[in-house]
């Protein structure tokens, strides 16, 4: 089976996106794996799949999958790409489309400065729903990580997010110790361990060790489940400009019941083609 796709990345998120609008795509976990493999596929930390809208209120439908194979429920990062993809392809002229996902509807939109803006939702806080096996709402619980004791806020931004505070991301433990947290087993779902630095109430520095995807150089839903968590602790105030390792995004939140929007760049680096098994 050949395969065309297109390489993109938000901030060094990177991602192979397919286009199933004309033909489905027959993604097995493996063949995922096959493709996201750096070494003997074309390489990503996700992969993309664009389908058309199986609703009348939306323009496209969104499928996410870790390179580990798995099926998820959101991607911020690709959010971005996914508007700047249809648009290069001629598949929509809308500079805001409503995109449908596993866990409801956001509405990326191309920018005249060729930033993207993307309506991520309403964040999600009750640990039943992230999910997190709690027999509290606090926002900052314990989580006993091997020998240690880390204090986490729980948030869901469609998909599973564990934020610490932590003095300097550059010195924190974010592969050994997010290793541990993502499958911790008060996460069922697995979960994505984000390790937040406070520079000031609207500036933070963040690393991700993601599920399914291990540390990436960005994370577009733990970007907004970083600034959820700090300005839910009080350390934050919005906007807030999310230094990550593959540069920065603007995350802006009213507060509980509201949308978090994320504002960041989307970049196609190349077309390739690729013979599946
Ligand atoms: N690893 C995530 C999916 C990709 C999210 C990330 N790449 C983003 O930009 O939000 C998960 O398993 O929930």
């Amino acid at each position: 089976m050949k395969l065309r796709f297109t390489k993109m990345h938000g901030l060094g998120n990177d991602f192979v996106v397919i286009d199933a609008t004309r033909a489905p795509v027959d993604l097995t976990p493996a063949r995922v794996k096959a493709i996201a493999d750096r070494h003997f596929g074309v390489g990503c930390d996700q992969l993309l799949v664009v389908e058309p809208a199986a609703r009348p209120d939306v323009d496209f439908r969104y499928r996410i999958f870790n390179a580990d194979g798995g099926e998820v429920e959101q991607c911020g990062n690709g959010a971005r790409c996914f508007v700047r993809f249809v648009h290069d392809k001629g598949l929509t002229d809308k500079a805001e489309i409503r995109v449908e996902t596993r866990s409801g509807i956001i509405a990326p939109r191309l920018r005249a400065d060729g930033l993207v803006t993307v309506d991520m939702g309403v964040p999600e806080l009750a640990p039943a729903k992230v999910p997190f096996v709690s027999d509290s709402d606090a926002v900052v619980q314990p989580l006993q990580v091997g020998g240690d004791t880390v204090a986490i806020t729980a948030v869901s931004m469609g998909n599973p997010h564990a934020v610490q505070v932590v003095a300097d991301v550059d010195a924190a433990p974010v592969v050994e110790q997010g290793a541990r947290i993502e499958r911790h087993e008060r996460f069922p779902a697995r979960v994505n361990a984000g390790f937040l630095q406070v520079v000031d109430a609207h500036e933070v520095r963040l690393r991700v060790f993601e599920r399914g995807a291990g540390e990436t150089l960005a994370c577009g839903t733990g970007a907004c489940a970083a600034v959820v968590a700090g300005i839910l602790r009080g350390l934050l105030e919005t906007p807030v400009r999310v230094h990550t390792r593959g540069g920065e995004l603007e995350i802006a939140w009213d507060g509980p019941g509201t949308p978090v929007r994320m504002t960041g760049p989307a970049v196609t680096v190349f077309e390739g083609e690729m013979e599946l098994a």
